[in-house]
């Protein structure tokens, strides 16, 4: 396939990011977006640069969960300006959604194929992200036509690969072959699996109890011979910061290290570095 001016721009707008991550799930309502805020919030904490890129165009909760859905996109003369997030520490960290494009918390859009595609297009080739240590992008569930946009904008661009996130009681062969799949059709490397809310810690007295089992996750990276990340449980006190970081004093990363779940995210951003994927720039 021929490079086009388009792929061009969009190598260009990339140039100065270092790692390229898809996050991915077979179904919805598994944790994708929440894996996303944590991996984000977790390379902050160790220093690194860090963008999200939010292209579940039919339900962006990331403006939510990083407690920014009242900012907007600035369109500078250049291009889009990602929304900062004030995370308080040595890293940045800076989010595209179109959840800032939309009137208020709850609209969604309904749009056709070609318009979903002009827009991830245009997210990909106009947002002036700068220097950056890692990009994340987060996706709708499933394979859909968010997917085969993205797959074909990135075509040029050698992304990292993707993670895959699952749960106990959703784990099913199927779904997570289909993400296999498509990862295998498109080129994208499997970075591994995620199993999430895989367990439940007690608020009380920080025991992990196995409510929907767990170890699922495991089974399905031994058979499809990829990566495991590790297991993340279900933290109330996750979905306390999220609820609770605009009335807070705390930093949203201070808060986010004194959850439980940052050393956990810690090990599965090892289990991803130890990879050795090399640097896109
Ligand atoms: N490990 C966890 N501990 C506690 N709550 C969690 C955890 N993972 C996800 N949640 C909560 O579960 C809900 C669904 O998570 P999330 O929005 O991340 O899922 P998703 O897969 O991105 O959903 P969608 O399919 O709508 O994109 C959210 O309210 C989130 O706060």
């Amino acid at each position: 396939m021929e490079k086009t001016n388009s792929d061009d721009e969009i190598t260009r707008t990339l140039a100065q990011i270092k790692h390229i991550i898809l996050i991915l799930s077979g179904k919805g309502g598994v944790g994708k977006s929440s894996v996303t805020t944590q991996t984000a919030l977790t390379l902050c904490a160790q220093g690194f640069k860090v963008g999200v890129l939010d292209i579940d165009l039919t339900g962006p909760s990331l403006p939510r969960m990083f407690g920014i859905e009242d900012k907007s996109i600035y369109q500078s003369e250049e291009g889009w300006i990602p929304v900062p997030v004030d995370v308080g520490s040595e890293g940045s960290l800076s989010l595209i959604s179109l959840g800032f494009l939309l009137n208020s918390r709850g609209d969604s859009v309904v749009w056709r194929g070609p318009k979903k595609t002009a827009m991830i297009k245009q997210f990909m080739s106009d947002v002036k992200w700068g220097q950056l240590d890692y990009l994340l992008i987060d996706t709708p569930p499933g394979t859909s036509d968010e997917h085969i946009s993205i797959a074909e904008q990135l075509r040029w661009s050698n992304p990292d690969g993707a993670i895959i996130v699952t749960t106990p009681q959703g784990i099913s062969t199927a779904d997570v072959k289909k993400e296999i799949n498509f990862c295998k059709k498109v080129n994208f490397k499997i970075l591994g699996i995620v199993e999430n809310m895989s367990g439940f810690i007690c608020p009380y007295c920080a025991e992990c109890t196995n409510i929907f089992s767990s170890g699922g996750g495991k089974k399905l990276a031994e058979e499809f011979d990829v990566p495991y990340l590790g297991n993340v449980p279900i933290d109330p006190k996750f979905v306390e910061m999220i609820e609770t970081q605009d009335k807070s004093n705390e930093t949203l990363l201070n808060l986010y290290i004194n959850a439980s779940l940052y050393q956990i995210f810690q090990t599965i951003i090892k289990n991803i570095t130890d990879q050795n994927i090399p640097s896109r720039s």
